[in-house]
């Protein structure tokens, strides 16, 4: 079984890998995405300056035929191939222009009378009242084909090289002119073929005053040899933001699972539990109250120390809110056990600093009427704290008392200003420090002083609880130089949950003298 800090170097571990994996891929994925993406638009450029171009040739041939007479009577005379030559002539795109019966090329004016184009399929209609024909040039070497528009008698050529700056795409490139429906190809450039869309990106336009329509398309995959490079340092790129994205979000991780923001949601969420230690009359064991103890056992930092948790709270500025969990789940919990035993009373830890927060006793008032329990069955330990004022912290506790509220003196003897602590305060009992108990009954500097604070705290009136009693022998020793002592420790009872406490049969009949 793997430890606790193992498993997290573990899951840390996990977690930068994969945020490595998903960063490699995620930077190639988009790298394709913006590469396509680029030639989406590098694609559509080149569809429509052929487009552009096609429109201009097309335009040209247009008015090349316009320009031949379709009132000549008399077709191929001498006036009519002269006029035929000067349309041949003047027209940039036109090569030959000629008179054609049906499918019958009777003359141009390239060649005479020597009907060298022979005419194939069908012609396609054009949108300006033309027909566009394919045709084999007759008599030479190897035979050409040609691209031929008519209108009524008269025809033109498309000059062959009309469209020569397109005959040599980059290789990636490639192009077909064709009418609107697709039947006739008029020019091809390059090797188109099928294209996944993954692969690479198309185009097609068509031409609102021609029958023509230009297919382009851009054969562009990032996984290829020839962007090994490129590949190379996007992965690397991809691993690198992959890692810083797995250390922040490690870093967060171990941010929401740091005992900090753990506290947080567990005040947030009210997730501490209390446990009940009895305090007795030493002499008979006589339960006479009952110490409220927190407890806090988180999933990530297990079971964690109430003074340490008290002390984060007070740094997150949470203290407030903590008491208020233990006062209320405190009076929720013991209520009912109050009620019954009106001798009995609950006392509960607060901060002397806290009892400087006046919504605090305004909260434990407002929660004991709610609970219906008498304030003179709480208590209150005040844990000496070196940075309150502690005349201030008087005024609130006489206040407190004056209401019937009782206040102890927690850890006496323990903290570094117990005397002074002490002079300012009017409290009702004196909780011993149980490093003094330890030491009740031995020869001792620290049993010495414990007689002397048994002086003072009857020179106070206050009674006297002493912690930590853990052995008979302990009873004993305390008792023959205090016999009203009270006591508390692990002789008499461990800190309970309610339902074990209530449980206890002596809680039936608490002692009636405190
Ligand atoms: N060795 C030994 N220990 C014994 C014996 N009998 C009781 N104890 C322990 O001694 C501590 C007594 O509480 P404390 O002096 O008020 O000291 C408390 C108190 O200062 C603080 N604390 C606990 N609950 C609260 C709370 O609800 N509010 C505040 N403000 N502080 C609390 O945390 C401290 C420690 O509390 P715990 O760990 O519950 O420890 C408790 C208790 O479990 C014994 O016979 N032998």
């Amino acid at each position: 079984m793997l430890e606790r800090s193992d498993q997290r170097r573990v899951w840390m571990r996990l977690r930068l890998a994969a945020c490595m994996v998903l960063g490699v891929g995620l930077s190639v994925w988009l790298s394709q995405v913006l590469w396509l993406a680029a030639s989406e638009s590098r694609v559509s450029a080149y569809a429509r300056v052929i487009l552009h171009h096609s429109e201009m040739v097309a335009g040209n041939v247009v008015a090349a035929l316009e320009a031949i007479d379709q009132d000549q009577r008399v077709l191929c005379d001498t006036d009519d191939e002269a006029a035929l030559k000067k349309v041949a002539f003047e027209f940039r795109f036109v090569k030959d222009a000629g008179r054609l019966v049906g499918r019958d090329i009777q003359c141009s004016a390239l060649w005479g009378r020597a009907k060298r184009y022979s005419i194939e399929g069908e012609p396609t209609r054009g949108k300006t009242r033309s027909l566009l024909w394919r045709a084999v040039v007759e008599g030479s070497g190897t035979p050409d084909r040609v691209d031929i528009t008519s209108r009524d008698t008269a025809f033109v050529v498309t000059s062959p090289g009309a469209f020569s700056p397109f005959e040599s795409p980059p290789e990636e490139l490639s192009a077909t002119v064709t009418s609107v429906d697709g039947q006739l190809l008029m020019h091809a450039f390059g090797k188109p073929g099928r294209l996944s869309y993954l692969e690479g990106r198309a185009a097609r336009f068509c031409s609102d005053r021609f029958n023509i329509c230009v297919s382009a398309q851009v054969q562009s995959n990032i996984f290829s040899w020839e962007h090994a490079g490129l590949l190379g340092f996007v992965m690397s790129l991809g691993a690198v933001f992959g890692v810083l994205a797995g250390y922040v979000i490690n870093q967060l991780v171990a941010n929401a699972r740091s005992l900090p923001v753990r506290l947080k949601a567990a005040i947030r969420h009210s997730r501490i539990e209390l446990v009940y230690q009895p305090i007795v009359r030493a002499q008979d064991g006589r339960i006479c109250g009952v110490e409220v103890l927190s407890r806090w056992n988180d999933s990530e930092h297990g079971w964690v120390a109430p003074d340490v948790f008290f002390e984060r709270a007070e740094e997150l500025g949470l203290a407030f809110e903590l008491n208020k969990i233990v006062f209320r789940k405190s009076l929720a919990e013991l209520s009912a056990l109050l009620r019954a035993n009106p001798g009995l009373y609950a006392s509960i830890n607060l901060a002397a600093k806290d009892a400087l927060d006046p919504r605090t006793f305004e909260f434990i008032k407002l929660e004991a009427a709610r609970a219906n329990v008498r304030l003179e069955q709480l208590a209150i330990e005040l844990l000496e704290s070196s940075t309150a004022n502690m005349k201030m912290v008087a005024q609130r506790i006489d206040e407190f008392r004056a209401l019937g509220g009782k206040v102890f003196v927690d850890d006496f003897g323990a903290g570094y200003s117990s005397l002074s602590y002490l002079a300012n305060l009017r409290v009702d009992k004196i909780k011993i420090d149980r490093s003094f108990t330890k030491a009740v009954g031995d020869c001792s500097p620290a049993a010495f002083a414990l007689i002397k604070v048994n002086e003072i705290a009857g020179a106070m009136q206050a009674q006297v609880i002493f912690e930590g009693v853990e052995t008979e022998q302990q009873r004993q020793a305390v008792l023959s130089f205090c016999p009203q002592a009270f006591a508390q420790g692990w002789l008499f009872s461990k800190a309970l949950p309610v339902q074990a406490l209530l449980a206890r049969p002596d809680l039936i009949r608490p002692a009636e003298n405190q």
